[in-house]
């Protein structure tokens, strides 16, 4: 019965290539977790349901995409936060909301792993959360409430919906040093990056599209500072870098005109990175000020299609990052950045398949996991 039915974005979504035909579901969640699993408990393995909460809490995701709208209403850097939220999670060990917990004793919090410390948008994710305990208590997981608020998210920016699969379960642990090797950093290299993505299904294409999602948000030059000047040790900028787009940054990040600082009026949950954590991820000069500025991404402007700007930035030499800009290093990925930059509706639709694909990784389904009372701690 699956294989017919086309699901329609709910009417307050305006996207307009807003539907994605439930044929494009993966008939099973990607790669269900099989961690410590004998043979027996994989066979009872839940899978995950389309509109899995339909008789426990009807309403639950109403609620996530109500407060997901409230929140984004008062301050419109929400929605980005959000998508990188999932992102972080689902790449380390799954979607199981392990980036949500805090430190506790035993645990090492993926929070304060130097890659998820400019990670926002807990605060968000705890009030869905405590809305739903009143509504259905103990039914509702983080993992989902991530995902599927995520997903609302890129609509709200102006992306497509996809439908997702529910019935998630939050895990118990929290991979702070797996967080800190696995998460990709802005400075790799094309290779590093895509085999990180391979290592986790996703193919070249996948990848190329997954990034789209750097059209939107806040990007801090402690990200960038590196390729403005002396890129690798070579004493000259990044040569990918346009040359305008260069003097743009240069003055942005160092200059003077500080006003693009990013007072954002956010609580991030988390503070800058200690200087004894700089690694692959904080390379260059980070001045605490140099911690504060960054570039507020203009690539959603109006009347471009989600996605579209920014890949048309690739193609004239202005990435934000080095591991955006190297999308173009490889003729295969420059292809699928020529594509999307051409055609929005191409993009969105690949966009939203690799979300959702990127939404199932190793999810745990019951009897595995468990439901989170509140989201930063094992219940
Ligand atoms: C090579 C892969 C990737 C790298 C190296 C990377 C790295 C980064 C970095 C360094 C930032 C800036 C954070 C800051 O300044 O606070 C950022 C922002 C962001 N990333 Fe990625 N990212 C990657 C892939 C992805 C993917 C696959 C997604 C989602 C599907 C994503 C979603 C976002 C979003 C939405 C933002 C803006 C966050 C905000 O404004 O709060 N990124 N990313
Ligand atoms: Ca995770």
């Amino acid at each position: 019965e699956r294989g017919s039915r086309t699901i329609r974005c709910p009417s307050s979504y305006s996207s307009v290539s807003s539907l994605v035909s439930i044929d494009s579901f993966p008939s099973r969640p990607v790669s269900l977790s099989m961690k410590n699993i004998v043979p027996e408990e994989a066979d009872s393995l839940q899978s995950l349901e389309y509109d899995f909460y339909r008789e426990s809490c009807p309403q639950a995701e109403q609620i996530i995409r109500a407060i997901v709208q409230h929140h984004h209403q008062v301050r419109s850097n929400v929605a980005p936060a959000l998508v990188r939220l999932a992102f972080h999670d689902c790449f380390i060990e799954g979607c199981d909301a392990s980036v949500l917990l805090d430190a506790a004793e035993g645990l090492d919090s993926e929070k304060e792993s130097p890659p998820n410390q400019s990670l926002k948008g807990f605060d968000v994710i705890e009030a869905i959360k405590s809305k739903l305990e009143e509504e259905c208590p103990e039914i509702v997981s983080c993992a989902d409430i991530l995902v599927v608020a995520a997903r609302d998210s890129v609509v709200l920016a102006g992306g497509p919906f996809y439908p997702l699969y529910t019935g998630r379960r939050d895990g118990s642990n929290s991979f702070s040093d797996m967080a800190m090797d696995e998460l990709p950093s802005p400075h790799d290299d094309l290779s590093k990056t895509l085999a990180s993505f391979a290592s986790r299904g996703f193919s070249e294409r996948e990848t190329v599209s997954l990034l789209g999602a750097h059209s939107i948000g806040m990007f801090h030059c402690k990200f960038f500072q590196n390729r403005l000047y002396n890129f690798s040790g070579t004493n000259v900028p990044d040569p990918s870098l346009d040359i305008g787009f260069l003097d743009l940054l240069r003055s942005r990040c160092n200059g003077i005109h500080a006003s693009f600082s990013s007072s954002l009026p956010y609580s991030s949950g988390s503070s800058p990175a200690p200087r004894t954590l700089q690694s692959r991820f904080h390379k260059g000069s980070t001045t605490s000020s140099l911690e504060e500025k960054g570039m507020a991404l203009d690539y959603n402007k109006p009347g471009s299609a989600f996605g579209k700007f920014y890949y048309q930035s690739l193609l004239e030499g202005k990435g934000f990052l080095h591991a955006d800009q190297q999308l173009m290093a490889w003729e295969g990925t420059g292809t699928w950045v020529k594509a999307y930059a051409l055609d929005a509706s191409l993009f969105q639709r690949d966009f939203a398949l690799a979300m959702m694909k990127l939404s199932n990784l190793q999810v745990l389904t019951a009897p595995l996991g468990q439901i989170r009372l509140n989201c930063s701690k094992v219940a």
